[in-house]
């Protein structure tokens, strides 16, 4: 069994003689939340529709639970469920038998299914509600309850609380954790909402115009960009000597600007301003932070110096 539920390899795709995507390479592990996060028309949903073949790829090679010719990849697509744009359903009849509808053309047996899928994203007491009477939020839970149907091992999720009020939001993402904790349902989703993206992705893909500028789990992330301490001090060399000496850390790094980053410090924040008075030296600004990924997207957009 593959390690892989998907896996782009130099995949690239063009809309005339426009490349959305360019010899991009992406690997999403079995299990995995893997977060899609670029600007505007860097590419993402062009992706996602790749691999749910809405569309072909002009090059490169995908794969879907380790196979990739076009036939096996169709048959590898019953493992999956995708919402891609504005869900497609019929506006002029109820929740429950539009799912009824695609309970039906997924082959899905039993009624069940559909109340099953109601219940887990929360439309249950309006299944009886025709589809063009639902709000955005609704209907964006709607288009989840289909791809839900089948149990599927891969979701892929083109911005899925985009249009969702705040208590839309967490209700999605606690549903998103939970099928992926609970069901080990692989997830691929896009969103602009980084701070959401972040409580939920266990890997990332950051697209830049149409290439793939990294993929990073958010466990090397976390790595990368610790817990650290930022201190700007009269005399840098002097006083990362006697932090050596004192604190016996080597867990810091100084920028080209002289900034000094202490990187998971062990002791608080008081005892660093201290080290540098009881040296004499004068300090001009002292401060424990956390990179976010809204951070760290913005630094490697900008070259990607600051956590390289
Ligand atoms: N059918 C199409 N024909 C021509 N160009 C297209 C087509 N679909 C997408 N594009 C272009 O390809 C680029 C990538 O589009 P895509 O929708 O994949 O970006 P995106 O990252 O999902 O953007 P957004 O965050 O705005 O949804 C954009 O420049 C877009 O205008």
């Amino acid at each position: 069994m593959t390690a892989y539920a998907a896996e782009a390899r130099k995949v690239t795709k063009r809309y005339g003689s426009f490349t959305a995507l360019d010899k991009v390479d992406i690997t999403v592990k079995r299990g995995a939340v893997y977060g899609l996060v670029g600007d505007n028309g860097a590419g993402k949903t062009t992706f996602l529709k790749l691999l749910s073949g809405h569309i072909y790829a002009d090059e490169g090679e995908l794969t879907l639970f380790g196979c990739h010719s076009r036939k096996d990849m169709e048959e590898q697509r019953r493992r999956t469920g995708a919402v891609i744009e504005a869900p497609g359903f019929y506006p002029q009849i109820s929740v429950e038998k539009n799912l009824e509808y695609y309970r039906i053309l997924k082959g899905v047996p039993g009624k069940r299914a559909v109340d099953e899928v109601l219940e887990l994203v929360g439309l249950a007491d309006r299944k009886k509600k025709r589809c063009r009477d639902l709000s955005l939020g609704m209907k964006q839970r709607l288009g989840l309850a289909i791809a839900l149907i089948g149990e599927p091992e891969l979701l892929i999720l083109d911005e899925p609380i985009n249009g969702l009020d705040p208590s839309g939001i967490i209700e999605i993402r606690n549903l998103l954790q939970r099928l992926s904790r609970e069901k080990n349902i692989t997830i691929i989703l896009s969103s602009h909402i980084l701070t959401e993206l972040e409580q939920l992705a266990t890997v990332y893909g950051f697209l830049t115009d149409g290439k793939l500028a990294e993929q990073i789990t958010a466990e090397e992330i976390k790595e990368k960009c610790s817990d650290y301490i930022e201190i700007n001090v009269s005399e840098p060399e002097r006083y990362t000597a006697v932090l050596e000496k004192k604190f016996h850390t080597e867990s810091y790094k100084v920028l080209p600007d002289k900034t000094i980053h202490i990187v998971n410090p062990m002791m608080d924040i008081g005892a660093y301003s201290r080290l540098a008075s009881e040296n004499r030296m004068d300090i001009s600004r002292l401060e424990r932070r956390q990179v976010t990924l809204e951070e760290y997207y913005m630094d490697l957009k900008n070259g990607g110096r600051k956590y390289a």
